[in-house]
């Protein structure tokens, strides 16, 4: 689904990301994990053919960047992120938000929009939970229902490859554990996209996230399965702090060791 081989991202002197290579299969789901400025948003516009590396390749779902056509890629890609979301006008409805991704724009203009995709985009909203205020501008909303807004608007399209970046930044903490449980749901059904979530907390790790990927200053400290990357010393490492890692119940915590 992803395939990044030796992917640097340069803006003037400053390194985004160094040499970094990154598979990622179609059963997988995975977790990137890594503190401030370590090149988490950067990589997520990689892979959801907004940003083309300054050296190395990258493949999203089998096409080459720089080889395709991304204005067709994209649809195939459901992103949900802030820059997504800040490019929603204010006055848009909750409804237009989603309903707007079938033609990967943010705002309403002229287009046409089927019956059928304002259904689906109502669908989508109730589904997770935010049916009720479809008719509010997005500008209007909670936190966290623009969080629901965001991720029905990324499945509007019936994506192969679904990206999170950070989907529980400044939500509450009922408002996280209930997202963290949607998110578990989504991605447990058997035909739910390739999925990779951004964030900095572990606490926001659903059950049933497979993989994951540490990344500091622009660098892989390390990638692989949950069991085996996931530890205190690879977390000691991404945040530089010695850190002790605690799972209960298939959750994550962890805490600076005293
Ligand atoms: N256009 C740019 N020019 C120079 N530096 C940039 C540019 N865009 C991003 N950066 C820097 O690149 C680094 C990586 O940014 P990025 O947003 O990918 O990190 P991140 O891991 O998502 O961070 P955060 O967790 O804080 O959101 C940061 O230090 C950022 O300041």
């Amino acid at each position: 689904m992803l395939d990044i081989r030796h992917a640097t991202v340069r803006r003037g002197r400053k390194l985004l990301l160094d040499d970094v290579s990154w598979t990622v299969g179609a059963d997988e789901r995975w977790v990137v994990l890594g503190p401030n400025g370590a090149g988490k948003t950067t990589l997520m516009q990689l892979a959801a053919a907004q940003m083309f590396p300054t050296s190395g390749s990258v493949s999203v779902l089998d096409e080459t960047l720089g080889a395709v056509d991304v204005f067709e890629l994209r649809p195939r890609i459901g992103f949900c992120s802030n820059a997504v979301a800040h490019s929603i006008p204010l006055r848009e409805t909750a409804l237009n938000a989603v309903v707007t991704a079938a033609y990967g724009v943010t705002g309403r203009w002229r287009e046409d929009y089927e019956k059928l995709d304002e259904r689906r985009a109502f669908d989508l909203l109730n589904a997770w939970g935010v049916g009720t205020v479809f008719d509010r501008p997005f500008s209007t909303l909670s936190e966290g229902e623009r969080k629901r807004v965001q991720i029905a608007r990324a499945l509007m399209t019936d994506p192969e490859l679904l990206l999170f970046d950070e989907p529980g930044a400044g939500l509450d903490l009922a408002g996280r554990e209930s997202l963290v449980a949607s998110m578990s749901e989504l991605v447990a059904w058997e035909g739910a996209p390739t999925s990779v979530l951004v964030t900095h907390h572990l606490e926001e790790i659903p059950p049933g996230f497979t993989h994951v990927l540490l990344l500091r200053d622009g660098q892989v400290i390390s990638a692989g399965e949950v069991s085996q990357t996931l530890t205190s010393e690879n977390l000691s490492t991404t945040f530089d702090m010695s850190l002790e890692l605690v799972e209960r119940n298939g959750r994550y915590s962890a805490f600076m060791k005293q």
